[in-house]
């Protein structure tokens, strides 16, 4: 491992330095047509060209001089410490779904198989057939389906986004809504608890709170950061993300920012992405709707007063301190506009200011981007859209250079 320097992230654009992602694996080849609506996948990906596009993600992020690490690693290298090991066995075991007597034969194989098998299990599932023949006769292996899971395969583990999120110096462990996605958390909180390069690095947020999502969380400027409530973020998990925020000194501003609750603007980065230190590329559609509450700490003790709603590029313009917030017209026509939206052509992730990776379906968006003076690095996409979520859902900032 290359020496590692201090994980921080304040804002969205500063020079990008160490991410996590997660090249997809064994879940994704779960995705059935009877289970893929389930797990939020809009249809069945081809993983051997997922895994080739990814790569070459990374690559192009490497190229760039970011340090890329990939979660299955990272959580292999966790489990290492014994510790991790029991804790990630107890994640796994879901007593309610097993009963007592298969929950106990679950538990003892997998607290002897090896911190590589274990992770495989943990990120992949394991169904009923792969369960290794157990003592006795239980009910219910002999009702379940031999393919269905015991353990539930995590295929939005790509979307490292969600899952996790640096504040300053601090990670928080996000709270996901959706069913499907809940056990990912376990797997980051093992890694930033165990892993020697993380065990040190302080938390925002309490992992059990309301429901937050990374791809809701933009820090827009050093203090000043945005949440997206809708679909997957409550009003709830913003108001606690805030406080939080306020409480360890990393925020002065939090913008609550109202969308839609649909599977298409799942969270405020599929229509809204920073691309340099003062623009954003936007879905045209929210373009002069999109509102914002203000949050902040009102001087009295823990006490937070809210301000708003006003428009969202205004509140965050003043909360950043910039006369204006640009957003790149994309002068889409409203049909290009939304096909490209449900394409990811918003969600870019900035490896420095003016400088975006962006899928190359998006042809239309990612011209207008150029035009404004935007670098753009390409990347495929077919497979790896099929999640719906684009390079910046796909990746974790661990470290950004301060703008
Ligand atoms: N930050 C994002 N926009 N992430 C996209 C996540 C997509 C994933 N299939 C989900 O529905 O949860």
């Amino acid at each position: 491992m290359t020496t590692a320097s201090a994980p921080h992230v304040d804002s969205e654009v500063g020079p990008l330095r160490t991410v996590l992602l997660h090249r997809p694996g064994t879940e994704l080849k779960r995705l059935t047509p009877r289970n893929n609506d389930q797990l939020l996948f809009d249809s069945i990906p081809w993983v051997d060209r997922a895994q080739d596009e990814h790569d070459a993600f990374a690559d192009v992020l490497r190229g760039r001089g970011v340090e890329v690490l990939l979660l299955a690693e990272e959580l292999v290298a966790a489990l290492a410490d014994a510790r991790a090991h029991s804790a990630a066995v107890h994640t796994a075991v879901d007593r309610r779904r097993l009963g007592n007597e298969l929950a106990d034969s679950l538990r003892s194989h997998l607290a002897g198989v090896d911190a590589k098998e274990l992770a495989d299990v943990l990120m992949g599932g394991m169904t009923f057939e792969e369960l290794p023949a157990a003592e006795g006769a239980s009910l219910v292996r002999k009702m379940h389906h031999p393919h269905d899971f015991v353990v539930d395969p995590l295929p939005n583990l790509l979307f490292t986004r969600d899952s996790s999120v640096w504040m300053g110096d601090r990670v928080a462990i996000a709270s996901l809504a959706m069913p499907a996605r809940a056990r990912e958390t376990a797997l980051l909180d093992l890694i930033y608890a165990y892993h020697p390069r993380f065990r040190t690095a302080g938390r925002a947020y309490g992992a059990h709170s309301a429901p937050v999502e990374g791809g809701d969380v933009l820090l827009l400027a050093p203090g000043v950061i945005a949440i997206g409530v809708g679909e997957r973020t409550t009003p709830a998990g913003a108001e606690s993300l805030a406080r939080s925020a306020f409480a360890d000194g990393i925020a002065h501003t939090v913008l609550a920012v109202p969308i839609a609750q649909d599977r298409a603007t799942m969270h405020l980065d599929t229509v809204c992405t920073m691309v340099d230190r003062d623009a954003v590329v936007m879905y045209p559609a929210v373009r002069d709707t999109l509102t914002a509450y203000s949050l902040r700490p009102n001087g009295n003790g823990d006490g937070v007063r809210v301000d708003g709603p006003e428009p969202f590029l205004e509140a965050a313009a003043a909360a950043m301190g910039i006369d204006r917030l640009r957003v790149i017209d994309t002068g889409l026509d409203p049909v290009t506009a939304e096909r490209e939206q449900w394409d990811d052509g918003n969600n870019t992730l900035a490896v420095a200011p003016g400088v975006v990776v962006a899928y190359e379906r998006n042809v239309e968006t990612n011209s207008r981007l150029e035009d404004a003076g935007i670098e753009v690095l390409r990347i495929g996409g077919s497979e790896l859209g099929t999640g719906r979520g684009g390079p910046r859902c796909m990746s974790c900032p661990i470290e950004r250079d301060a703008l």
